[in-house]
């Protein structure tokens, strides 16, 4: 078992083991009712753990994946706990993925302007990022989590026995977090993932147990130094840092309607940048060939969005919550765990990049 702390204001701790979701009461205090988000799939389970709480409970049932994270279903969540007379004394369980820990995050940081909240990620993607940290939110038409706020949970509970039953394509892409921590902190893990892909994606193998661990302890020092993403100064990164890759991953999935896996976006958001990384002298070939080769040793993505996209991309990149004004700002790595802040890079050398990767701008 590990247990990483994340020093935020109220320090929580993130506790990773299987049969770490047997343990929410360990953690749930002295709640006197529970509402519980899960998507369908996660059903049966979101009962169980109602039922060993023994306290009233309001299990949420909500949209599988992104179709979660909207104004529609955070409004029904709010009526429903207006409707079972759910109080400050009560608690909030996410129980899921990243897209139901997002929006389980948001009904508690709203819901009487805050209530205690527990997640319990249900995929890779959320054990390593999602479900640690405290960003949550919602999206708008115009883009990603654009509607959220920082509202920390009292604890993480990451199972991966729970990873039994998620689809393969799921896990890979959650690995695209884990490998976003190798580049930009811990190398090992890159290191790991190389030494054998394949139990790298395997749920059970404690070799995966292992990646979901460093990524968390990376999670967890960031998000520690900078909870609210305020330090990044000049070149300087702080939590931003977590958002490597995110600037063109979060216009593809905007672009195409949510129809792509964040993780996938990411992974060719973070190829992406490493071309740009190159093209403005920063990155070496090998540093591009690194990223390459390890997304794709799982199976993930490094090209292009598609034919005929740069502009529409483009446009929603502007939405970038790194942005200042019409300034857009990258994460970029000039070595292996060795990244800076870079505004406002020339328009020709973005469209020049993203050719490489295989796009048309
Ligand atoms: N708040 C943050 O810091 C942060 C960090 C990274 C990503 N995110 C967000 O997380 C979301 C992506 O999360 P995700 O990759 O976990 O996707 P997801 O939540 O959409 O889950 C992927 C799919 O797996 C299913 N599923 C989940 N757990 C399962 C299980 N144990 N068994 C069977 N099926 C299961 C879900 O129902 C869904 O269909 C995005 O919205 C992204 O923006 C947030
Ligand atoms: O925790 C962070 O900070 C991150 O940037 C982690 C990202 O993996 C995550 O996708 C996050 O939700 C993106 O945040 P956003 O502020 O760009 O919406
Ligand atoms: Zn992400």
């Amino acid at each position: 078992m590990s247990t990483i702390e994340v020093a935020a204001e109220r320090p929580y701790p993130v506790i990773i083991e299987r049969g770490a979701s047997e343990r929410l009461g360990e953690l749930a205090g002295d709640a006197s009712r529970v509402a519980v988000l899960h998507p369908a799939v996660l059903a049966e389970r979101a009962e169980r753990l109602a039922a060993d709480l023994g306290v009233p409970a309001s299990l949420i049932e909500v949209p599988d994946a992104e179709a979660a994270k909207t104004r529609t279903v955070l409004a029904r969540c709010w009526d429903r706990l207006a409707a079972d007379g759910f109080t400050r004394s009560d608690l909030v369980v996410g129980l899921g993925g990243g897209a139901t820990t997002d929006l389980a995050g948001f009904v508690a940081a709203s819901w009487l302007r805050g209530v205690r909240l527990i997640t319990i990620p249900t995929t890779v993607l959320g054990m390593v990022d999602a479900a640690v940290g405290g960003k949550t939110g919602i999206n708008i038409a115009a883009g990603k989590n654009l509607v959220g706020a920082f509202w920390e949970p009292s604890g993480v509970l990451c199972d991966p026995a729970l990873l039994d039953t998620l689809p393969r394509a799921d896990l890979v892409a959650g690995l695209a977090e884990v490998i976003k921590c190798g580049l930009i902190a811990d190398p090992e893990i890159l290191d790991l993932i190389m030494d054998d892909p394949a139990d790298a994606v395997r749920p059970d193998s404690a070799r995966l147990t292992e990646l979901i661990t460093r990524g968390v302890a990376v999670k967890a020092r960031v998000v520690s130094a900078d909870l609210r993403e305020a330090t990044s100064e000049g070149t300087r990164v702080g939590r931003e840092l977590l958002n490597y890759g995110h600037t063109l991953a979060h216009a593809i999935e905007r672009v195409h309607e949510y129809r792509w896996r964040h993780g996938e976006a990411v992974a060719v958001g973070m190829v992406y940048a490493a071309l740009l990384a190159r093209r403005l002298r920063l990155a070496d070939d090998a540093l591009v060939d690194r990223h390459r080769e390890v997304l794709a040793a799982v199976g993930l993505p490094t090209t292009g969005a598609g034919a005929g996209e740069w502009s529409g991309l483009r446009a929603a990149m502007a939405l970038d919550k790194k942005a200042r004004g019409a300034v857009l700002r990258f994460v970029l790595l000039d070595g292996l765990a060795s990244a800076c802040v870079v505004a406002g890079p020339d328009e020709s050398a973005l469209a020049a990049a993203y050719r490489e990767l295989g796009g048309d701008a």
